[in-house]
């Protein structure tokens, strides 16, 4: 297998990019309604907001002349009025604004998530190969939750910003445009700096967080390898990774905290500049009575208040950009075409008898090391046939390619006389048995994975195979029988346990072809007893390619073949393989007489957590 530290990913650029977004938009049309409604809610919000400095212009400007005078009281419980429903519709606002933004991240995050996880489904084995379970797991988790989260309350943030801050301009300009020039004159400075700030910030935060990761790896291998690193020697290695890590780490987090330190006094400074402006010369236009009080006060109340969306906007341009490699890399995995693709006249409807041709075949991985080349095999319909090769001579990959999981670089695979590429990969299978070396159960109850073999199977069909598999007989002596959960991967059963229900998982699909990696990993005899005559019953009748370690099935078998470095180099049944003196008797003696001086010993000492078979798990 290929090591996970060989992949790399793909570096994508820093820049913003508009192509990016908005593929990931069109993959949420259906929230497009949401999210004008979502930007209607922000506009208002912002309007509002803009509206309370002029309540108070007007409170000071018209209602303390008329309380000063000792008027009737009339006006104030008018203005009163006026501002409460000005503040019972911005609580409105700020409520479906939270609801909506908060639909629209899950809905993203569900959607970019269901893409992703459909498109998993189609890929062919070699993506996993090349690709890491944790960088996968990562696009579905981390990137698809920043996405959901950036793209609502960035929207959110970005309108309020906006609007915001084209409304205070507005506003400023109707009440006193050269007052309105005066007071704005550092808005630029502030807006560039803001940017600058900002998008630094994130940076240092990225870096931050990155070391982090990087940091909690070491901690981890520390960790889990602590033994080994003892018995290695390698604590001083592990010492200096950490130094390193943690180090990246302290400088990245002191440079974020630095800029921050600086960002708020020079942008608050700028802020109030503005501020001081508007005092300063709206306060001498206020003594030569061209301007009023209120007036003055709603200009302090602006520049002050322009900080604020300011940041807002500038910090959700960033976090766009910061989230763009996400989003990235979510459609590069979405994008990714399955390397393995039904033809288009490919069949599906045909009945399958079982005989097995591979004529030809030359095969490697994509890095140019030939695994066959020129190989030919013929099986017959419902033979039974073992290989048997030392580790790395291709006996997985053999199956891999009769499984149709990689197809040959040249050369055919016939089934029933016709090239397997006529047909859909859904044809073959459904038509086809694979039983796992290590049994892999999903998590749910024992019904369920046995009904995962075929999906309509009847209770009752469940039940027989489960029996014929010699699995009914523990799964009925556990407290809740088929309906007993697993846990994930089936870690509540034991191996054995596990062998007994992949083989009940087969025998319910009755496929015409059957692939068999079998177990290494010993089990009691009792179990292993049970096993095999369950893999005979699987086996009988059907056309079957067993990678074998059972020496009971590599002798049961109508025929066996000896692999090596790709090649057939030994072609017979056991007993004239064994009569040849050839590299099988070889085989024989040396692998396969060894693991059953293996079982033999468990025989007489069974280990105690193999031997679980009939006990309960519940
Ligand atoms: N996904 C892969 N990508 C690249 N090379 C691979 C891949 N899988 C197997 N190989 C290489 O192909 C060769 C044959 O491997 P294969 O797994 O088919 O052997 P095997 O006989 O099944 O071995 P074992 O008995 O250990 O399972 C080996 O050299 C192996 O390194």
């Amino acid at each position: 297998m290929m090591e996970e530290n060989s992949f790399k990913e793909t570096e994508f650029g820093n820049g913003f990019d508009f192509k990016t977004w908005k593929k990931i938009f069109s993959l949420n049309k259906k929230l497009f309604p949401w999210l004008g409604v979502l930007a209607a809610f922000m506009i208002a919000v912002a309007v509002v907001d803009g509206i309370f400095p002029l309540m108070t212009r007007y409170a000071i400007d018209s209602l303390v002349p008329v309380l000063s005078a000792g008027n009737s009281m009339d006006p104030v419980w008018s203005f009163v009025r006026k501002y409460a429903v000005l503040a019972v519709t911005q609580g409105l606002n700020v409520f479906l604004f939270i609801l909506i933004a908060g639909m629209i991240e899950v809905r993203v995050c569900h959607r970019l998530r269901y893409l992703a996880f459909r498109q998993l489904q189609k890929l062919s084995f070699s993506y996993y190969d090349k690709t890491p379970a944790g960088w996968i797991m990562s696009r579905m988790t981390s990137d698809a939750q920043k996405l959901g989260d950036t793209i609502a309350w960035g929207i959110v943030d970005l309108v309020w910003g906006g609007t915001m801050m084209i409304v205070i301009i507005i506003f400023m300009t109707a009440m006193h445009p050269p007052l309105a020039a005066m007071t704005l004159f550092f808005t630029p400075i502030l807006l560039v700096a803001t940017f600058w700030f900002q998008k630094k910030l994130l940076a240092a935060q990225r870096k931050a967080r990155k070391a982090n990761s990087l940091l909690s790896g070491v901690f981890n291998e520390g960790l889990q390898g602590a033994r080994t690193s003892k018995v290695l020697n390698a604590e001083d290695f592990h010492k200096a990774e950490f130094a390193k890590q943690s180090s990246t780490l302290r400088r990245y987090a002191l440079r974020s905290a630095r800029i921050s330190a600086l960002f708020m006094p020079i942008v608050v400074f700028l802020a109030a500049t503005g501020a001081a402006v508007a005092l300063g010369a709206g306060g001498t236009m206020v003594l030569g009575k061209t301007l009023s009080f209120g007036t003055l006060v709603a200009f302090v109340n602006y520049a002050m208040m322009f900080f604020d969306p300011a940041r807002e906007f500038a910090r959700v341009l960033s976090e766009f950009q910061a989230a763009q490699a996400s989003a990235e890399r979510l459609l590069s995995l979405i994008g990714t075409e399955p390397e393995i693709l039904d033809r288009a006249d490919a069949r599906d409807d045909v009945d399958i008898l079982g005989s097995v041709e591979l004529k030809d075949v030359s095969f490697h991985y994509g890095d140019g090391k030939w695994i066959f080349e020129h190989f030919s095999l013929s099986i017959p319909a419902g033979q039974t046939v073992a290989i048997v090769g030392e580790t790395g001579c291709g006996k997985s990959t053999l199956v891999n390619i009769l499984c149709r999981f990689y197809e040959p670089i040249s050369g055919e695979v016939n089934i029933d006389g016709r090239e397997y590429r006529e047909r859909t990969c859904h044809w073959l299978h459904s038509r086809l048995g694979y039983v796992l070396q290590t049994p892999l159960l999903f998590s749910g109850t024992i019904r369920e994975n046995i009904r995962y073999g075929r999906l309509d199977a009847t209770d009752a069909e469940i039940e027989k195979a489960a029996s014929e598999a010699n699995a009914a007989h523990f799964i009925e002596g556990l407290e809740h029988g088929y309906e007993t959960m697993v846990g994930e991967g089936g870690v509540l059963l034991s191996t054995g346990q596990k062998q007994l229900i992949s083989l009940a998982r087969a025998l319910v699909a009755d496929p015409r072809i059957m692939i068999l990696d079998e177990a290494t990993s010993s089990v009691d005899t009792e179990t292993e007893v049970l096993v095999q005559n369950a893999v005979d019953r699987l086996l009988a009748g059907r056309t079957s390619v067993v990678i074998a370690h059972r020496l009971s099935t590599i002798r049961n078998a109508d025929r066996i073949i000896v692999m090596d470095a790709g090649r057939v180099i030994e072609d017979g049944t056991h007993d004239e393989l064994m009569s040849r003196a050839g590299r099988y008797r070889d085989l024989y003696n040396r692998q396969f007489l060894d693991s059953e001086a293996i079982l033999e010993a468990a025989r007489e000492e069974p280990a105690p957590s193999e031997s679980a078979v009939p006990s309960a798990a519940s």
